[in-house]
C-alpha cells in the first residue's frame, strides 16, 4: 500500500467512525473536524478548519475542556473529562429535532496530546455519545430506588414496613446507648378494627388504615421520627432523643389527631361511634439496661394495658420494665 493510499484510507476511517474527532494545532486552531462533528454540531468541516476552537465555541473557554487542551498542548498530558462534572460540554445534538428542543447529547470527552515529527505538538479531542448509557444508568438507579422503597415500605399505606422498623429500632437503640441518650417507642393499635372490617368490608378497612397512617405521619415533624406499620392494624412510632414526657406529648397529639379524623365506626365501643386508637408508650433511658426486645415488650405491655382498661387511651410502661 502506498503512503497516499494509506492516508486516504485513514481519512475515510476518520470520516466513517461514530465518534467525534477534532485535532488542534499548537495554537489551538482546528486542523481536523470529522464528519461526525459536522453532523452533530451543525458546523461544516470547511467552516471549522482553520478557526480557533475557542473562537468557534466560546462557551468552552475557561472550562474544563480548555484546561485539558492546555494540559495536552503545553504539558503533554492526556485527560478524560469526568462525565458527572461535564455531562454535555460541547453543543452537540443527536438530531436536528433534539437541537430544536435544545437537548444536548451526553458526551464522553478525551483529550490526548499528539507529537508529530513536523509541525510540533497537536492535540486530539475524541467525543462520543453516551446518552444511551446515561439513560440506562438513570433507569437502573430509578429501579434500584423503587426496589428499595418497595423493600422498606408498606404496600398498602406507604409508611415504613416491619422490616424497616426492625432495622431502625435496632439502629436507634444502639445509637442511644452509644451517646447516652433516650429513645421512646409508641405502639398504636386501632380499636375494634375486626368489627369495623366485618361491618364495612375489607376494602373500607384498607381505606381506614390508609387514612389513619397518613394522619399519624403528618404529625411527625422531625425527620428522625419514624412511623411504621408494625402489623395488621398496629403501628409503631420511634422517637429518638425523646424522654417520657416528650413521648407522652407526642402520643397525646397522635391520639387527638385520630379523634379529630372522626372516621365513623358503628360498632366502636365508645359513645362517639368513631375510630379510636390505643397507645402504649415506653422509653429506654440511659440508666436502664434494657435492649430492643425489652423496649418493644414494654411498649406492647403498655398497649395491652390500654386495651384492658377500655381502649381509646394512652398508657405509659413503668420504667422498671426496661
Ligand atoms: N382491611 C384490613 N384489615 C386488616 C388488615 N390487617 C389486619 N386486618 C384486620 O384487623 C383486624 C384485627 O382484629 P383484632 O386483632 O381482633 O383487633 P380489634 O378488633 O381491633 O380489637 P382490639 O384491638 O382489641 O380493639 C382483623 O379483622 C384483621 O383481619 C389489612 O391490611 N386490611
Amino acid at each position: 500500500m502506498t503512503d497516499t493510499t494509506r492516508l486516504q484510507l485513514l481519512e475515510s476511517v476518520l470520516e466513517a467512525v461514530s465518534v467525534g474527532a477534532v485535532v488542534l494545532d499548537a495554537d489551538g486552531r482546528i486542523v481536523l473536524w470529522n464528519r461526525w462533528m459536522s453532523r452533530h454540531s451543525g458546523c461544516a468541516t470547511h467552516k471549522a478548519v482553520g478557526t480557533e476552537l475557542f473562537d468557534l465555541l466560546p462557551e468552552l473557554r475557561g472550562g474544563r475542556v480548555q484546561a485539558a487542551v492546555t494540559q495536552a498542548l503545553q504539558n503533554n498530558f492526556s485527560s478524560l473529562l469526568s462525565q458527572t462534572l461535564n455531562r454535555s460540554p460541547f453543543p452537540l445534538f443527536a438530531s436536528p429535532a433534539a437541537a430544536a428542543r435544545g437537548e444536548r447529547m451526553q458526551q464522553a470527552v478525551a483529550v490526548t496530546p499528539l507529537t508529530l515529527p513536523i509541525g510540533g505538538r497537536h492535540c486530539l479531542i475524541q467525543l462520543s455519545d453516551v446518552s444511551m448509557a446515561a439513560g440506562r444508568e438513570k433507569l437502573l438507579r430509578e429501579q434500584t430506588e423503587m426496589l428499595r422503597m418497595q423493600t422498606f415500605s408498606d404496600g398498602l399505606t406507604g409508611v415504613a414496613n416491619r422490616r424497616a422498623f426492625d432495622v431502625a429500632i435496632d439502629r436507634e437503640v444502639r445509637r442511644a446507648k452509644r451517646s447516652g441518650s433516650t429513645v421512646s417507642l409508641l405502639m398504636i393499635d386501632i380499636d375494634y378494627f375486626k368489627p369495623y372490617n366485618d361491618h364495612y368490608g375489607h376494602q373500607q378497612g384498607d381505606q381506614c388504615l390508609i387514612q389513619v397512617s397518613s394522619a399519624l405521619q403528618a404529625q411527625l415533624q422531625r425527620s428522625v421520627d419514624m412511623l411504621a406499620r408494625y402489623g395488621g392494624e398496629e403501628f409503631a412510632v420511634i422517637l429518638p432523643d425523646n424522654d417520657p414526657r416528650q413521648a407522652m406529648q407526642m402520643a397525646t397529639t397522635l391520639h387527638g389527631r385520630i379523634v379529630r379524623l372522626a372516621l365513623p365506626h358503628e360498632y366502636a365501643g365508645g359513645p362517639d361511634k368513631q375510630i379510636t386508637v390505643s397507645i402504649g408508650v415506653a422509653t429506654l433511658a440511659p440508666d436502664r439496661h434494657g435492649d430492643v426486645a425489652a423496649l418493644i415488650g414494654a411498649a406492647d405491655h403498655a398497649l395491652y394495658a390500654a386495651k384492658r382498661q377500655g381502649r381509646n387511651r394512652i398508657v405509659a410502661a413503668p420504667p422498671e420494665l426496661l
